[in-house]
């Protein structure tokens, strides 16, 4: 089952807002990041900086002048202690109290001062880049969210284009090798030594002009070569991202409890193994050969660096020898010169820059994209109290989207305000899309599904939704207490005790509860201290206690498909007939494909080939002698058959 397609159906359904807020979906396993980080050094870089600094103007504002103090305090000690060893020698002859000293003790203060503010602003650089990078995460988060929460529909979760597109927009939330505010430091980290270098630039220049010319353009050929090839090694991860990700499923498969049963049962450990090495093998190969080519530019960056360090250096000691430079001088010109060295620190920068921008070419527009795959949600008509006629399917055609085949053909079907109707048919005729029709996740290509005769694209889809309860195959099982599961039933008032114990009453589920650890506290789950584990059936029985939690606060139609899969063929029944009993005057709908148990629905709809091909009560489906009462005499059949087996 797809996790988040469930989860998504449910928060869809209107009862969960809060989650849009707070909750965010996780990756699904065997999705593990992998670098996507091919975008330009250069264009990464405007990408991340105009990024961050829309998120806080005024914080950036403060963030890049105390970069730039920080920056320009390197320089300044190095001139402050220049200054010092020029004014040592005059104020050791003039003695302790000369005016001499005084300007000695002067530069000396002035060193330690730049110093020790170098210090000091360090830490409280990475503070504020610490709360800055915090704020384009939760901005990115939210983004994220618009976008994938924000369209009513489904249809943009199925694109495989978008799909793919929300799990790069999600990969700055997964990698924790590069948090934003880690990202955020080293870019502070990086503008910082541009700053200092260009300041030892502007000393060593007073040595000569080409000095520091000559250290940038060997900086520059090694950012070139190096960006290049990095750029390549990244590529080569992109490439082959998918033999990540197969081991990491493979791996996964091997690790996941739920798997477990199977694995061992037909013995897959040895192969699970192997497969994950292979492809984890594989991959790392192309990592290593992408290292190895990687070695050349390496040397020629050692040797560009060397021949300029070593230019300017040889240039220093010829003019010291021949006594156009002094001590003083010299002191201050090779403290530049290992300064200028930051000049080329932005290159260590250049990963965590891609790594900041790689989700936000994703982002970027995402939200547009998904709204205009989902449908527009135009309607304004209020639902409430509907439906009080009826619903009616005309003339439905409909096909998943990127998908050719119909799957819904000219589906006419009425379901009159207040009646029970089940919905049967082989697997794959298409009942749960009628269903998701029915809840609007998607709206018909031809046709129309109307309530009390008006349009559900006329209707405001949040509004229909509040009168709607469905509980799917695929329905959520949340990591949470008992009180939460039934309750969000409505959400608005799931705290509300008395409801949820009526609902779960109803449901068949109050005694499980109730004999629970901690009762209605207890997380259904066995991965958090106190939880518990629940079976099919009694998950079942829980979403049932959700639905009819729904029901209870105002929703008037009470959709179920196949929720009682997992129990037996006599629970099923006395749950469904209970059920209906207890439903009475709301519309209810069904799907099930045990016909024994839709013998007391009001009518039921046959779905086969896109189209309804049989409908009416049972007794006047099994008099027609179609498909329907064929089908109802082999299941009955073979219960017979069971039952005196056994
Ligand atoms: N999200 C989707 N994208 C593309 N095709 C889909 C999607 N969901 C279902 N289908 C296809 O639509 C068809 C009808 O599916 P649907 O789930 O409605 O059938 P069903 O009658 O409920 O089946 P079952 O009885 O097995 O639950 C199937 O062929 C299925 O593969």
């Amino acid at each position: 089952m797809d996790v988040r397609r469930a989860a998504t159906q449910e928060i869809r359904s209107g009862r969960l807002p809060f989650l849009g807020r707070c909750g965010a979906l996780v990756p699904a396993q065997g999705d593990s990041p992998v670098s996507t980080v091919t975008t330009p050094f250069r264009v990464a870089l405007r990408m991340l900086v105009a990024y961050v600094a829309s998120t806080s103007p005024g914080r950036f504002a403060g963030f890049v002048a105390l970069v730039v103090v920080e920056g320009l305090l390197g320089p300044l000690t190095i001139a402050a202690s220049g200054l010092a060893v020029a004014r040592a020698q005059p104020a050791l002859a003039a003695g302790i109290s000369s005016p001499q000293a005084a300007a000695l003790g002067l530069a000396i203060g002035l060193a330690g001062l730049a110093f020790t503010a170098g210090q000091i602003s360090s830490p409280i650089r990475s503070a504020v880049a610490t709360s800055i990078g915090s704020m384009v995460a939760q901005r990115m988060r939210q983004q994220l969210l618009t976008a994938t929460l924000g369209p009513p529909g489904l249809g943009h979760l199925e694109d495989p284009e978008t799909a793919e597109e929300i799990r790069r927009a999600g990969e700055y939330e997964w990698a924790d090798l590069a948090p934003l505010t880690r990202i955020v430091d080293e870019l502070g980290t990086a503008m910082k030594s541009v700053v200092a270098a260009v300041g030892a630039g502007v000393l060593l220049a007073g040595f000569a002009w080409w000095a520091p010319l000559l250290l940038i353009a060997g900086a520059s050929a090694t950012h070139l070569w190096m960006g290049r090839d990095e750029h390549e090694i990244i590529e080569q991860h992109e490439e082959y991202a998918d033999l990540q990700r197969r081991a990491d499923y493979f791996r996964d498969l091997a690790l996941d409890p739920p798997a477990a049963k199977e694995v061992r049962l037909f013995g897959l450990s040895g192969l699970l193994a192997e497969r994950t090495r292979s492809y984890r093998t594989a991959f790392l190969a192309h990592v290593w050969r992408a290292r190895r080519a990687n070695l050349r530019p390496v040397l020629l960056t050692l040797a560009t660096i060397a021949l300029s360090t070593g230019g300017v250096l040889a240039g220093l000691a010829g003019a010291t020898v021949a006594g156009r430079v002094n001590a003083a001088q010299l002191t201050v010109y090779i403290q530049a010169l290992i300064a200028m060295q930051l000049v080329s620190h932005p290159l260590l920068a250049t990963w965590w820059v891609r790594q900041g921008a790689a989700a936000l070419p994703h982002l970027q527009g995402l939200a547009d994209r998904t709204r205009q795959l989902s449908f527009a949600a135009t309607g304004s008509i209020s639902a409430d109290e509907m439906p009080r006629k009826s619903i009616q399917f005309c003339g439905v055609g409909f096909g998943y989207p990127g998908q050719r085949r119909r799957v819904l053909n000219g589906v006419d079907l009425e379901i009159p305000a207040g009646s029970s109707l089940a919905i049967v048919g082989r697997n794959g005729e298409g009942k749960t899309t009628m269903l998701k029709l029915l809840a609007r996740f998607y709206d018909p290509d031809v046709g129309s599904v109307r309530v009390d005769g008006v349009d559900l694209r006329d209707l405001d889809v949040a509004s229909w939704r509040t009168q709607v309860a469905v509980i799917f195959q695929d329905f959520i099982r949340f990591e949470l207490s008992a009180q939460e599961n039934v309750g969000f039933g409505r959400v608005d008032a799931w705290t509300d005790p008395a409801s949820a114990r009526t609902a779960a009453r109803r449901a068949g589920a109050l005694d499980l509860i109730e004999g629970l650890p901690a009762g209605w506290d207890t997380v259904l789950s066995r991965h958090y201290r106190g939880g518990t584990d629940l079976s099919g059936g009694q998950w079942q029985r829980i979403a049932l206690a959700r639905a009819l939690r729904a029901a209870e606060a105002g929703a008037r139609l009470l959709v179920l498909d196949e929720p009682t899969a997992a129990l037996d063929v006599r629970a099923e029944a006395m749950l469904f007939e209970r059920f209906l009993e207890l439903t009475t005057g709301t519309t209810t709908v069904l799907v099930t494909h045990r016909l024994s148990s839709v013998r007391h629905v009001d009518r039921i709809a046959v779905v086969q080939d896109g189209r309804i091909s049989e409908y009416g009560s049972h007794d006047e489906l099994m008099a027609a002698g179609g498909g329907y009462s064929e089908m109802f005499r082999l299941q009955a059949r073979r219960f017979q058959q069971g039952r005196s087996d056994a």
